[in-house]
């Protein structure tokens, strides 16, 4: 099938690229000229493993442009993967929606045959039918589910296993009004092997709200019981391996430590929430969740007052700036409330992430002042004897911490074996 697709960032090139490897063919289209002359030299944008290969790979199956009208003309499924971040009070900001959504309706104008555009981006409940559906009308003066097909297909991948999320999905939800539509998205997702949910629009809008608002919850909750394991000696690790045996329940996803980041659960949450009480709801839990998240960064600076308690003049070192491993994103990274309130206690920071360290130069470019970004871990472990991890990347696991005060927000087992004095967070 020959797919377009708008937005070319972490959920639009794995995606586009997934299809590519399931035999398609993908012209990406995004407004960032730097990302598409990156695409077309076969070089990811973005860090992602495995992507770089298949780029490299299937060079001539895609290119990307900026001119939506040759991409709607020259493709027969359309998918919105455009960013849907969050407004200054919490609520989904739809401008790149809404902007995406009008674009392919004028190029939709010049379209004859039955074209079938998909929003995969990550949005409420109703946005599908009540904003997209009624700007592509007007721009193109045609109608949804007769004159073109229109679905919503949520992405569940995670960053830095992103393309093998996406081809090995645990499910693929689909929701789609018309018979059409659903035969194109059916013939499409054929090659994967997994459980085809079909429902209408906004019940998968749903489905994907709904599912990370459950493993925020999951996170927040061994997080608040891991706060409790620690003040009693308990690790909760152990804890969550043997709750976790409970087939309802699952040991995935129930490691304890400083909390979610990254560029959905916080955003998704808190649309969520803005939602709820929108709908004159009260969202008890989904509040709690976020406010539970919020502290738990900070416990790792509490606990380092428990060993060092005057940190002006100190320099502390952080290991780990990205908002998880494997990845070189710092939205919403829990480094950035450790650094912040580092500084704000009169303490200089030592840095290195293996991936992360430009992104997180947009939060603190002042290199050198009061943060130095290190060019390997062992410079940091050369600079000072106070340690913070934030993320556990693999390369961290291979240091000597000798002689070192650890404070570990991730469960590094190469520090708790040789620290001089090792904290862990919930354990
Ligand atoms: N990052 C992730 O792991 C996941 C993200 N999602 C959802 O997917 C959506 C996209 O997220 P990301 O890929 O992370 O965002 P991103 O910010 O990495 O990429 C969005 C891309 O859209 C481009 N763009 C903005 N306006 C445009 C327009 N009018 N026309 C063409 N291109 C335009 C931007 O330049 C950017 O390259 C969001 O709704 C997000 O919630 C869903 C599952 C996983
Ligand atoms: O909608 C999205 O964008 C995506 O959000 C998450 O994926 P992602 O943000 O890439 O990362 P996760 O692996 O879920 O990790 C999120 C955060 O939770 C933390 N985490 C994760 C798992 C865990 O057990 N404990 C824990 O603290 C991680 O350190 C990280 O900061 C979901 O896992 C994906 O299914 C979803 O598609």
């Amino acid at each position: 099938m020959r797919i377009s697709i708008i937005g070319s960032g972490y959920v639009g090139l794995v995606t586009g690229m997934g299809f590519i490897k399931l035999g398609n063919e993908v012209i990406f289209v995004d407004v960032d000229e730097r990302k598409i002359t990156m695409i077309n030299n076969a070089e990811p944008p973005i860090y992602e493993e495995g992507l770089e290969e298949l780029m490299k790979e299937f060079r001539g199956k895609y290119y990307a442009t900026k001119d939506y009208r040759e991409a709607i003309l020259n493709s027969d499924v359309t998918f919105i993967a455009v960013g849907t971040p969050s407004r200054e009070d919490g609520s989904i900001d739809l401008k790149y929606v809404e902007s995406a959504a009008k674009a392919i309706g004028e190029a939709l104008k010049e379209k004859d045959p039955y074209h079938v555009i998909v929003v995969k981006s990550t949005v409420l409940p109703g946005t599908t039918e009540g904003v997209v559906k009624p700007l592509i009308e007007e721009h193109s003066g045609k109608k949804a589910f007769g004159d073109f097909g229109l679905a919503m297909n949520p992405e569940f991948l995670r960053e830095g296993v992103a393309l093998n999320d996406f081809l090995n999905p645990d499910r693929v939800v689909i929701g789609v009004q018309d018979e059409r539509t659903k035969e194109v998205l059916e013939k499409l997702y054929e090659p994967i092997n997994a459980p085809k949910v079909f429902t209408d629009i906004k019940t998968a809008e749903m489905i994907k709200y709904a599912s990370n608002a459950f493993l925020a919850t999951k996170i927040s909750f061994a997080n608040e019981i891991g706060n409790i394991c620690k003040k009693l000696g308990i690790d909760s690790w152990k804890v969550f391996e043997g709750v976790g045996l409970d087939h309802r329940i699952s040991p995935h996803f129930f490691k304890t430590g400083i909390g979610w980041g990254g560029s959905c659960f916080p955003k998704d949450t808190r649309a969520l929430i803005r939602k709820t009480e929108e709908l004159g709801e009260e969202p008890l839990i989904l509040k709690a969740v976020v406010e539970v998240n919020e502290k738990q960064p900070l416990k790792l600076i509490e606990l380092l007052k428990k060993h060092v308690p005057e940190l002006k003049g100190k320099t502390v070192g952080v290991l780990g700036l990205a908002f998880k491993p494997d990845t070189d994103d710092v939205r919403e990274t829990r480094a950035y409330p450790v650094i912040k309130k580092l500084l704000e206690d009169g303490a200089r920071v030592i840095t290195y992430d293996p991936q992360a360290m430009e992104n997180f130069k947009g939060f603190y470019p002042d290199v050198g002042e009061k943060i130095t970004y290190a060019n390997s871990p062992r410079e940091v472990l050369e600079a000072t004897d106070v340690i913070l991890i934030v993320t556990e990347w693999k390369e961290f696991e291979e240091l000597d911490y000798s002689g070192k005060i650890v404070v570990d927000g991730r469960r590094v087992k190469a520090a708790e074996k040789t620290a001089r004095i090792y904290e862990g967070v919930c354990w």
